[in-house]
């Protein structure tokens, strides 16, 4: 990485673009080019002839050229994010793997011209596609809508008219439009392809576009030769170029100025979005949902093969019993289970919103919130207020010197006058406070080069003329001790210059460690005086050496309002929290002690880099602090987490926490956090109460508690009926349901089970992270599952009592009715009695579920009575029937109760939704 004085056309130096001097007037280059797409062409084109063909200037536009270009050019918005047509999203649910194996289904019965069978398939496939359409257009829409509340801005120079000044102001990115200037700092996303007019220490990350995860160095070309070299370089792979900052990439370090060259579709990310779309790394809820989605699709489609082999065999039917097999496998299916995600997780989200201020920015993560067992979180502006105030400003020696301060506030301001940042450091503004409380006078210096903070580097350095030297220059550096050490040869105390061993610096760190114990954030400050460079050759980090330590300033920065009661109900809900953080072990562990979370032994970035992936995730699991990261450290931890079984969230404001958002199951930020950490986020938390997590939390293990209760349910009583049903089909000498019988049973008890989306877990659901364990949920079905097999089985014994000529085929259709309305009565009672809310506690089931299972009933007994009954094949039954039906829905939600009442004490029950690991 290299800098410049004076400001010279060289990377990485404030280099100036044509000066605001020599700007002609917008109006001198009316907007005539179509295509801003940054082809090779006007890339390659001097900064100057650029500006003019593109009618824009280092001052900015005119307010009412943007109204005309954002007129012209269309907002800078992604394909991506306009809306879904409505047939693009029907089609979408169409794609579901349920939908397609349902699809198939009636495709087998329509082969065997098993009409109504087929027609019943497909208006389930219809119903279900519908449903799940219009639930994940309403989800979209409040999601856009709750996306829009944390929307991203960008700082562009406008002007209001042609002799107004430029003024610097936020607008929203989607307003940006092409001959925009920009201002960028750390943190800031890149909001449209841009070329840049200055840049001072400017590194982008760009992994979105080229996988490429360490920051690349951006820096303005200008003179023909360079631009040559550049674009030699860089070929038809724009990436590359030096003075191009693309869409999709993000601020690391340092600031710059650009002016926009292409947005919204036209952007070069525009065009990736065409192809096919990255994938996103599997988060715990592709993990769980998806995991028991794919393994009940393998058992759908054994079963028709298998009904048909048995029913062939054993009874010597033909491929006539095939739409009954097809029949069978629908009835095994939980085809709701998306709209019922869909739902469930839409309606938390926007609840979650509407009373907590949380904006989830993917439904899914909402789900992850639930199963999160880890909470990784930086400290600075998350567990602390990041308004850090002077608390100490120390020689080399420990003596209170105001020169200390000085320095620093000098290197703070050099860094963010030349570097303009579109928003200054908290450290920085602290520092600068502290002087002019002080009266102390900074300009009497004039800097000519600056590199601004980095956390990787954890250095920030100002070159100054020095004063009264002609030809010298003074290197004022501040940072994190350890960094500042490192680069000193001398310490002053005293006022007087010193050498400094081994001894003196083992010293220094040990006092810096108890400022740090006390909760202070430590800035070492430093500075060397040398030859001026001569104006060609950059300053580089390789000229931070050689410095005299001048001594430390502390800065406290006090605990959040809420960091304690957050952490304290994040642990009464079994979930541990984790601190990554940048700052010195010390300050990290007062930090956690200030908030009532014992920091145990701090393991530092150097520890990390020592260990394999194996031991890491050993170390992090029995860790709370980590201290000394650089943002790669915070990803590692993480991803070692993730690999020691632990569903992570990360819990971060900074550029330095988006590798570690990226590599989390859920990431989570403040309101007030850099761009780029809040469009990394899957969650936003809106408000500056960070028990909202908390709250975050129980939404996600309701929402999964529901997506259990129904896949538990569903699959139970699924199981239950297709067993009997079996057995019936191999005792009798006619199949126990017509086909489409099964299929009007199957879509009553679906349609009625999506009242789940509404439920009230039981208070134990919500005290553990819930995690869909499809091994659990296979041994709850199979229980249960043969339960109600059972009722089912002891159904035939009623049926046989009271209907006659029931081992002939005159029975029929008084067998088939009577097990329908068997059927829809044990799916109620089912649906009441396994819900997990419904203890004293808990109170009455929610309205919809009321609704929903009374309905069940009702249409359970009613249908074989009305009219609809002879074309469905129903016929209407003894009353002497009811009355034995009755002792058995008695005895089967008995036997539903004492079996709940021992599941919920035993091993598995008691580990709630998690159960065992799969
Ligand atoms: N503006 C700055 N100028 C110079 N040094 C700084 C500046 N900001 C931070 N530092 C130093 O770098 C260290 C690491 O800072 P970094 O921003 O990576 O982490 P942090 O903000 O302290 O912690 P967290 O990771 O919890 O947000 C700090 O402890 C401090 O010594």
């Amino acid at each position: 990485m290299t800098w410049a004085p004076d400001g010279g056309p060289r990377p990485l130096a404030r280099t100036a673009g044509p000066g605001a001097d020599d700007e002609p007037e917008p109006d001198a280059w009316p907007g005539a080019v179509e295509d801003f797409g940054g082809g090779r062409e006007t890339a390659g084109l001097p900064t100057l002839d650029f500006l003019r063909l593109i009618g824009g200037g280092p001052r900015g536009l005119l307010e009412s050229q943007a109204e005309e270009r954002l007129a012209r050019y269309g907002e800078n918005v992604l394909p991506a994010q306009r809306s879904v047509s409505w047939p693009r999203r029907f089609l979408r649910s169409v794609r579901d793997p349920f939908t397609a194996v349902l699809f198939c289904l009636a495709l087998v019965s329509a082969a065997v011209t098993a009409w109504t069978t087929a027609c019943v398939i497909m208006a389930l496939v219809v119903v279900s596609c519908v449903l799940r359409s219009s639930g994940e257009y309403r989800a979209d829409r409040s999601a856009a809508a709750l996306r829009d509340l944390v929307a991203a801005t960008a700082t562009v120079r406008r002007r209001a008219d042609a002799g107004s000044p430029a003024v610097a102001r936020e607008v929203p990115v989607d307003q940006l439009v092409p001959g925009d200037v920009v201002l960028l700092g750390p943190g800031d996303l890149i909001p449209a392809d841009l070329r840049l007019l200055r840049a001072t220490g400017l590194t982008v990350h760009q992994a979105a576009l080229t996988g490429e995860s360490a920051p690349v160095a951006k820096y303005p070309v200008e003179t023909p030769a360079l631009l040559g070299a550049a674009a030699d370089r860089g070929g038809a792979d724009r990436d590359a170029w030096p003075h191009l900052c693309l869409q999709g990439s993000s601020v690391a370090s340092g600031s710059g100025t650009a002016v926009v060259v292409a947005t919204g579709e036209r952007t070069r990310f525009a065009a990736g979005l065409r192809g096919p779309s990255p994938r996103r790394r599997a988060s715990a809820f592709d993990r769980s949902v998806h995991g028991i989605s794919w393994s009940l699709i393998r058992f759908m489609l054994l079963t028709p093969p298998l009904v048909f082999l048995a029913d062939a065999g054993l009874r010597g039917r033909g491929v006539e019993t095939l739409p009954f097999a097809v029949a069978v496998a629908v009835g095994l299916t939980p085809e709701m289970l998306p709209v019922v995600v869909t739902t469930t997780l839409a309606r938390g989200a926007s609840l979650l919103a509407r009373t907590s201020e949380v904006i989830v920015k993917r439904l899914p993560a909402l789900h992850d919130l639930g199963a999160m067992d880890v909470l990784c979180t930086d400290k600075t502006g998350t567990l602390t207020q990041d308004r850090p105030v002077v608390a100490c400003h120390v020689d080399a020696g420990g003596r209170d010197d105001p020169d200390v301060l000085h320095w620093a506030a000098v290197n703070s301001l050099w860094t963010l006058q030349l570097a303009e940042l579109p928003m200054p450091d908290a450290l920085d503004e602290a520092l600068l406070e502290a002087v002019e409380q002080r009266g102390d006078g900074l300009l009497d210096h004039y800097a000519v080069a600056a590199l601004p903070f980095d956390p990787v580097r954890r250095l920030a350095t100002a070159v100054l003329r020095t004063p009264g030297g002609p030809g010298l220059h003074t290197l004022v550096v501040k940072g994190s001790v350890e960094a500042v050490l490192a680069r000193c040869v001398k310490r002053r105390a005293d006022g007087r210059d010193g050498e400094l061993d081994d001894a003196a610096r083992d010293e220094l760190l040990s006092a810096s460690t108890e400022l740090a114990e006390q909760g202070l954030r430590v800035l070492a400050v430093a500075a060397a005086e040398r030859p001026a460079k001569p104006g060609s050759s950059p300053y580089a980090e390789s000229d931070e050496y050689g410095l005299t330590l001048l001594g430390m300033v502390g800065l406290r920065d006090a605990a959040a309002d809420t960091a304690a009661a957050a952490v304290t109900a994040l642990t009464r809900r079994s979930v541990t929290v984790k601190v990554l953080t940048g700052d010195h072990p010390g300050t990290a562990a007062r930090a956690c002690r200030d908030i009532g979370l014992d920091p145990g032994e701090v393991v530092t970035g150097d520890t990390v880099d020592a260990l394999d992936d194996d031991a890491l995730a050993e170390l992090a699991a029995t860790t709370t602090v980590f201290a000394r990261c650089t943002p790669t450290h915070k990803a590692r931890v993480v991803r070692a987490l993730r690999a020691g079984g632990h569903v992570t969230g990360f819990l971060g404001d900074g550029v330095n926490d988006l590798p570690a958002l990226d590599a989390c199951d859920v990431g989570i930020c403040p309101r007030d956090a850099t761009a780029v950490a809040r469009e990394a986020a899957d969650v936003v938390l809106a408000s500056k109460d960070l028990t909202a997590i908390d709250h975050a939390v129980v939404a996600g293990r309701r929402s999964s508690a529901n997506i259990a209760t129904y896949l538990r349910i569903a699959l139970s009583s699924n199981l239950g009926n297709v067993i009997a049903m079996l057995t019936a089909a191999l005792l009798l000498p006619y199949l126990p349901m017509l086909p489409v019988q099964v299929l009007v049973q199957n879509l009553c008890f679906d349609a009625a089970q999506l009242a789940f989306a509404y439920d009230r877990p039981a208070a134990a659901d919500l005290a553990r992270p819930a995690v869909l364990r499809p091994r659990a949920i296979l041994r709850f079905v199979t229980g249960f599952g043969l339960i109600n097999a059972l009722a089912d089985i002891a159904t035939f014994g009623v049926l046989a009592l009271s209907v006659r000529g029931f081992a002939t085929g005159d029975g029929q259709a008084a067998f088939q009715s009577g097990w329908f309305t068997e059927n829809l009565l044990t799916q109620a009672l089912v649906m009441v009695l396994l819900r997990t809310g419904r203890g004293v506690a808990e109170g009455r089931a929610p309205g919809p579920i009321r609704l929903t299972t009374s309905a069940l009933a009702v249409i359970g007994i009613l249908l074989p009575l009305t009219p609809l009954a002879p074309a469905l094949g129903f016929t209407t039954l003894p009353l002497f029937y009811y009355a034995l039906l009755a002792a058995v829905l008695m005895s089967y939600g008995t036997a539903l109760v004492m079996a709940k009442t021992r599941y919920d004490a035993g091993p598995v029950g008691r580990q709630g939704l998690a159960g065992s690991k799969p």
